[in-house]
């Protein structure tokens, strides 16, 4: 783990014996029915045991070299939340991965530009694996990478873990939504960069979990707009929490954590409306400084801020490097949803999956990759000439 500690949480720590854990990969499919010998509360059914964070860890190792590529990655990131390297933090990439060839393809195409950008922009690729949703849908490559509501869980989590994994080695860091505190453990070691949500920044949990992440986050305001509890979302994670959680080794545990201080708000407008602009940005600095902390804000340009018309975050990304060439320098970054090519398209029906367009999002509307190359080279551009 990373800024966190772990004690396991047993009974009877004498007796037990982690090599018996039901919670291996091995000796754990419950089914429906081996479930229904157990008592167990009705509504809910423990369904199949998945492997350990530590043993996808190990059969998905992070060797030296790409540790201190990460490592490497985190510094800069946080270099940017500090004030001490003036590169705007651009996070780039698909509002959720549902095809890993496409979301492949999308990383070498970002990993080609890096270079060309490098020097006024610090790009890191979303890799989104969890979707929250507003009501119900399909909920991200970690929850049903089959795309049919098989819930293939092991495969998802495992496929997750390579493909951030294959992301780094290109030489990106890559960035996710925390939205489950169990699935942290199985990524957190490959992030650059994490969200919480929109929907759970309010969360204790989150805050809990924010606070023993070696990344630094980004908290989006609320739903409905309100930047408050992105402001008191950072002071909580900023201390150090014990609270219930998973072990590595899969077991529950009481996690100690040390506190993130590498934390800023995320604004992705509300309710429809959006809060990019320089008054919103006015204010929501002004209640960072009233609560003692320094203005550290990242502008997503999807979300309520292109209130839903992906066409619309160039215009947003275009006022927010307005806003900072004029001297904003709390902006540090912005973010943008985008993929092979533009817009979105409905999830079939499982037997018609067949008929997914390439490189298009099943959630959020994206823009397209000549857009995005073309946004990131001009903000490269503007930035060098001030
Ligand atoms: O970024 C993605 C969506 O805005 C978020 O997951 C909510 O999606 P939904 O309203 O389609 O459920
Ligand atoms: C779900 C997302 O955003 P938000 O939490 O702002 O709705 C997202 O960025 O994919």
């Amino acid at each position: 783990m990373n800024a966190s500690l772990e004690r396991v949480l047993t009974a009877n720590p004498h007796t037990a014996d982690a090599t018996a854990d039901p919670l291996t990969a091995e000796n754990a499919t419950v089914t429906r029915s081996d479930a229904a010998q157990t008592p167990t509360t009705p509504g809910r059914i423990s369904r199949e045991a998945l492997p350990s964070a530590s043993e996808l860890r190990e059969q998905l190792p992070v060797d030296v070299d790409l540790a201190g590529q990460i490592r490497q990655h985190r510094d800069e990131i946080n270099a940017i939340l500090a004030g001490d390297d003036d590169r705007l933090l651009v996070v780039v990439g698909p509002c959720s991965i549902h095809d890993l060839k496409a979301a492949r393809e999308y990383a070498q195409r970002l990993a080609v530009i890096e270079p060309q950008v490098r020097d006024r922009l610090k790009l890191v690729m979303r890799v989104y694996v969890e979707k929250p949703r507003t009501t119900v849908g399909w909920k991200g490559l970690a929850y049903d990478p089959h795309l049919d509501g098989s819930d293939d869980m092991a495969t998802g989590l495992r496929q997750a873990r390579e493909l951030m994994r294959e992301i780094t080695q290109l030489g990106l860091p890559v960035a996710t939504e925390l939205l489950q505190p169990l699935t942290a453990a199985y990524l957190e070691d490959l992030l650059g960069w994490a969200a919480i949500g929109a929907r759970t920044t309010e969360s204790q949990i989150h805050r809990e979990m924010a606070s023993g992440l070696g990344c630094a986050v980004g908290f989006k305001n609320g739903t409905d707009g309100g930047v408050e509890v992105a402001v008191q979302a950072i002071e909580a994670a900023a201390h150090g929490h014990r609270h219930f959680g998973m072990g590595d080794s899969g077991r529950p545990a009481l996690i100690e954590t040390a506190g993130n201080p590498h934390t800023h708000v995320v604004l992705r407008g509300g309710h429809g409306q959006p809060n990019y602009d320089a008054a919103s940005v006015a204010a929501c600095r002004r209640e960072l400084e009233g609560a003692g902390l320094t203005p550290r804000l990242m502008v997503d340009c999807s979300h309520a801020n292109s209130r839903k018309d992906h066409r619309r975050q160039s215009e947003v990304m275009l006022d927010v490097l307005s806003q900072r060439l004029a001297g904003d320098d709390a902006l540090i970054g912005v973010m943008l949803e985008s993929h092979l090519n533009e817009g979105k398209q409905a999830l079939p029906a499982a037997e018609k999956l067949s008929q997914l367009r390439h490189g298009v999002s099943v959630t959020d509307a994206c823009l397209g990759w000549e857009t995005t190359e073309h946004l990131l080279s001009l903000a490269a551009e503007r930035l060098r000439e001030a």
